[in-house]
């Protein structure tokens, strides 16, 4: 088995999820399907509600700032002229996160509203999140090893929590030290990485970030966080100098801390 031996400084593991503790299969087979078939119904009930306003009005913010881009999809502002005219909004919203959604967009916007939604499916238990089978053995053995672990998704923390709090091994929320996501910055960008740091009160150089995307692995390191990329069934093929260039990974129990036994 390969080891890749954590540095001696490293004292908190910083963990991506889609790809990296949980199949992107998961992601784009039930999460993504869920939010494409059930947009529509869940807005027409849920449109006189704080909550849902509140990721209408992120949305359109949005699409004003994506109007240059091939394709985007306006929102209008309500103009209050009765029952078509919510039609057509809730479509034009409709039609927004479908857009975002086919080119994968990562915004603040689309995320809060797909975390919105997936917390009826989780609690009502008609869904439960996959991780792979390495992930949890291998969070235990590092918090026993006195390590701190904390999540960086594009997800929600919303979302991220009804992930862990609804998996097929359980609750799992008690793992983990923390969560982020992108309301601290996009994850391609390294100033992110640095305000991490500053909100756990570490410095960038006692984080290790697994993540299976190298644009974000890259973005970690340039704010001198340490990386690996994860290798796991599904994701996207690396390039030959991306695969000499990073220290990869295919489990999480290929990690080696000097300080376990
Ligand atoms: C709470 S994760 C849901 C999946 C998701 O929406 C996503 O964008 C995953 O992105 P990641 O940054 O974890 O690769
Ligand atoms: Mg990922």
């Amino acid at each position: 088995m390969v080891v890749l031996s954590v540095p001696a400084e490293v004292t908190v593991i910083l963990l991506d999820i889609e790809g990296t503790t949980t199949p992107i299969a998961f992601v784009k087979d039930i999460l993504f399907p869920y939010i494409e078939e059930n947009v529509k119904e869940y807005l027409q009930t849920h449109w006189e509600e704080e909550e849902c306003q509140q990721d209408v009005s992120l949305l359109r913010k949005q699409a004003e700032e994506d109007a240059h881009l091939d394709g985007a999809v306006p929102i209008p502002a309500a103009s209050g002229n009765g029952v078509d005219d919510l039609q057509q909004m809730i479509q034009a919203v409709v039609d927004n996160v479908c857009w975002q959604m086919s080119l994968d967009r990562k915004t603040t916007a689309l995320k809060q509203l797909q975390g919105h939604m997936w917390r009826a499916a989780f609690t009502a238990g008609r869904m439960k999140a996959e991780f792979f089978a390495d992930v949890v053995p291998a969070v235990r053995k590092w918090r026993e090893a006195g390590m701190k672990v904390y999540i960086y998704s594009s997800g929600s923390v919303e979302a991220q929590k009804l992930l862990f709090g609804h998996s097929t091994e359980g609750d799992i929320l008690e793992l983990v030290d923390g969560h982020f996501d992108t309301k601290i910055g996009r994850k391609v960008e390294s100033e992110s990485y640095r305000k991490i740091a500053d909100s756990i009160g570490c410095s960038t150089n006692n984080i290790l970030f697994l993540t299976d995307v190298t644009r974000e692995a890259s973005a970690a390191e340039e704010a001198d966080v340490h990386v690996a990329v994860v290798v796991r069934p599904g994701n996207a093929g690396l390039r030959d100098d991306e695969k000499t260039y990073y220290s990869l990974i295919t489990s999480f129990s290929e990690l080696y801390l000097p300080s376990s036994t």
